[in-house]
């Protein structure tokens, strides 16, 4: 890899219609097989910035670069988004098998394939199920191999489970410890949760509130393999607390121009 980097975010900002500054002059770098998470409050730019990444926003200024050398949305970044993106007609066999068919690889190979990564995500046995017949953890867990299944070079999530419970979310964040322990993949995750951030990452950014700037970029010194079980550390503690205190002042910033603009 020429520049060392999966993907370099370069003075990124968006600016919507009624002057609106949802991103500015946004700046970091992903190693490659890093997990990043990007933190920061509700409306700070967050969907915007994974939109621009995705390559699903084309209109924007400053660069994103992936690899030294791709453009964002050619199919080297997999997403998973926080809506359930299953396909309800499909068994979970065939969910994780769409993309494969679609780029046209042989159907053994690619039930081998689509096996190997349903094993991974912890849902062997469930194969020829449907998502309707599954939680919702476990859609989520399908969405996740589906995406991985296709070898993307980046995997970008925007908040995968925030749709679910407390415990659901923190055994899945084991599973995907376990993933990324084994397939070491290059992953940037957008997230209001702190514990989560800090459970997962390597580096943690902090945005602020509108516009969405980069407040902070906190390395997480947890050593690996991790588990939920770090939770209970006390260096866990402290790197929650310390995103906290950034993110509070954000967050209250936030809320104090929420509800201003309910009282007018
Ligand atoms: N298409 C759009 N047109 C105009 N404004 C937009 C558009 N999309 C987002 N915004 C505004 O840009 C700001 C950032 O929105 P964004 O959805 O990126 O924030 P977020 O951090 O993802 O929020 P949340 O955590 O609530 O999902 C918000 O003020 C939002 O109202």
């Amino acid at each position: 890899m020429s520049h060392g980097h999966a993907l370099q975010i370069k003075n990124v900002t968006k600016r919507f219609g009624g002057g609106i500054v949802a991103v500015r002059d946004m700046s970091f770098d992903v190693k490659p097989g890093e997990f990043i998470s990007v933190i920061g409050p509700s409306g700070c730019g967050k969907s915007t910035l994974f939109n621009i990444i995705g390559g699903f926003i084309k209109d924007y200024d400053g660069e994103v670069v992936l690899d030294g050398q791709g453009k964002p949305g050619d199919r080297t970044i997999g997403t998973v988004f926080q809506e359930e993106s299953t396909f309800p007609w499909r068994t979970t066999l065939q969910n994780v098998m769409f993309p494969l068919e679609a780029i046209g690889m042989p159907k053994k190979e690619r039930i081998e394939r689509a096996e190997h990564f349903i094993r991974l995500v912890g849902l062997e046995g469930f194969e020829n199920n449907y998502p309707s017949e599954l939680s919702g953890g476990m859609r989520q867990r399908t969405a996740i191999a589906r995406t991985l299944a296709f070898d993307p070079k980046i995997l970008l999530m925007d908040e995968p489970f925030a749709a679910l419970d407390e415990q659901t979310r923190l055994l899945l964040g084991d599973k995907v410890l376990q993933i990324q322990q084994e397939l070491e993949q290059t992953t940037l995750l957008i997230t209001h949760n702190i514990t989560e951030a800090v459970q997962l990452s390597d580096r943690v950014v902090v945005m602020s509130y509108r516009p969405g700037t980069l407040k902070r970029i906190i390395p997480i010194d947890l050593p690996r393999p991790r588990s939920s079980e770090i939770m209970s550390s006390e260096r866990f503690g402290q790197l929650v607390g310390m995103i906290w205190s950034d993110l509070r002042e954000e967050a209250s910033r936030g809320m104090q121009e929420t509800e201003r603009k309910r009282a007018s």
